[in-house]
């Protein structure tokens, strides 16, 4: 499947500035409840203030977040719907379980199935990357555990990235490492953020990156000592 242009930002619910902090607390006051909306799906659940335009994008899916089309398709339906709301103007996408932000690709999707199913399931990948990638929202990836491949993928497509520091906490594009070949996209996702050196040489060794090396080579926005954001 080919790509289409796709726009990215350059709307009004862009800020000037580079945003370096993300209030991600619990509501500071009972008033501030009526302004939230919450709504659920099985593997994702969101919430948004509408009193600071700000989503937070849960993750649900044990074991490790894996993007299975069942997630992807909820992921995109989600964030179609906050597209749509003209008082959401950021989402922070994160994970609700311990020590994952998500596995990458669900690797039973790759497995055995019919190739109408491979077929659903790929589409499914690549719409996830241009919904994100091309969302007029300020995207933030909070990433509170393991992101290897695919979510990686995911946090890389973000506009920003805050990752929390916990030594056992890697991210990276490590395909080379399970023996197959990261996607050309997959790749220019990384080169964008990191540049072309940086790609190249975690992509040949599949490196996955701790927190504070990620830091050095620019990956982030920010980090923090928390290990759950
Ligand atoms: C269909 C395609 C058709 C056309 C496409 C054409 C071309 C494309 C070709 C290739 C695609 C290339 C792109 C690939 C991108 C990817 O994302 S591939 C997936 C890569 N991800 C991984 O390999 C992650 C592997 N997992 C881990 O490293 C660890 O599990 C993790 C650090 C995430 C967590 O560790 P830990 O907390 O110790 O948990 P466990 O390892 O014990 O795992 C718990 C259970 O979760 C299952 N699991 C783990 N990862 C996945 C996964 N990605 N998909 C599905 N299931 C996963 C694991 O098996 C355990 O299950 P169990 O409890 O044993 O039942």
């Amino acid at each position: 499947m080919g790509f289409g242009t796709v726009s990215r930002g350059g709307s009004s619910r862009w800020p000037d500035q580079r945003l370096c902090t993300v209030e991600m607390g619990p509501p500071c006051h009972t008033s501030c409840l009526s302004r939230r909306k919450s709504s659920s799906s099985p593997k994702i659940k969101v919430d948004l203030d509408s009193s600071t335009g700000i989503a937070v994008m849960k993750f649900q899916s044990p074991p490790v977040n894996s993007l299975s089309l069942d997630f992807l398709t909820e992921f995109c339906i989600s964030l179609e719907k906050l597209e749509m709301d003209r008082s959401c103007r950021g989402v922070v996408v994160t994970s609700a379980l311990p020590k994952i932000f998500s596995a990458g690709l669900d690797i039973m999707e790759m497995y055995g199935k019919s190739p109408e199913r491979c077929g659903e399931f790929w589409k499914a990948v690549q719409e996830m990357w241009l919904k994100l990638y091309g969302s007029n929202m300020v995207t933030i990836a909070a990433i509170n555990g393991s992101s290897p491949a695919g979510g990686c993928l995911m946090a890389l497509t973000c506009d920003y990235r805050i990752m929390a520091e916990n030594p056992r906490y890697g991210i990276g594009l490590n395909e080379t490492q399970l023996g197959i070949v990261a996607p050309f996209w997959f790749k220019d996702t990384m080169v964008n953020t990191v540049g072309h050196r940086t790609t190249e040489l975690a992509l040949e060794l599949g490196l996955l990156y701790s927190a504070p090396d990620a830091l050095r080579l620019a990956w982030w926005t920010s980090w923090c000592r928390r290990t759950r954001c």
